[in-house]
């Protein structure tokens, strides 16, 4: 059994792409599994000590749809104990006022029922209004903006997973 389940949602397939980028940056579908929120249930979660949770924001500040209908599921999850890393797929320039907010709307769902999150990410190099996933200065998690900064994205999952190695202590 993978050590790390990944938990994706996705509308036109970027996050899922991301999702394979982090799976391949980790070593492989024998370290991380991923998981299509879409096909899951709360049980999946059990199995994982270390989870990650990948989420785009969709219609002005919502959650990707599939999230939208497991968000209620999210409250039978024992989490206590589960270091929990968010990433996102968003558009800092179309979305400037809501960019990722869905990333931010998962880490306090999750964090309120016990998980820990890892993977904080700087908001250097980005150009936004506001956003639900900044606390404390920092994003909740690794924001990704294929829309414009598709050219970082390699570079930014790299250091993110390497990151993330340390705090999961994989
Ligand atoms: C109608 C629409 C609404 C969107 N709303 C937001 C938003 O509020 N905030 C944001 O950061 N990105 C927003 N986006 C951008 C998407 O999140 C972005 O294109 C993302 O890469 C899609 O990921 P997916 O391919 O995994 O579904 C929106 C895109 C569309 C087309």
């Amino acid at each position: 059994m993978a050590k790390i389940g990944l938990f994706f949602g996705t509308q036109t397939g970027n996050t899922q792409t991301i999702a394979e980028q982090i799976q391949k940056e980790f070593g492989g579908d024998g370290v991380v599994e991923l998981i299509d929120i879409a096909d899951a249930s709360p049980e999946d979660f059990e199995a994982y000590e270390c989870v990650i949770v990948g989420c785009p924001t969709w219609n002005i500040g919502e959650l990707q749809s599939d999230w939208e209908g497991f968000y209620d599921e999210l409250d039978a999850i024992a989490f206590s104990g589960k270091k929990v890393a968010y990433f996102g797929a968003g558009d800092q320039v179309g979305y400037a006022d809501n960019f990722q907010d869905a990333m931010g709307i998962l880490e306090e769902k999750i964090s309120s029922l016990g998980g820990t999150t890892v993977g904080y990410w700087p908001v250097d190099g980005y150009d936004f209004n506001e956003s639900k996933a900044v606390r404390n200065g920092k994003f909740v998690g690794l924001a990704i903006d294929e829309d414009n900064q598709s050219d970082l994205t390699d570079e930014r999952v790299k250091t993110w997973v390497a990151q993330l190695k340390r705090e999961f202590g994989v």
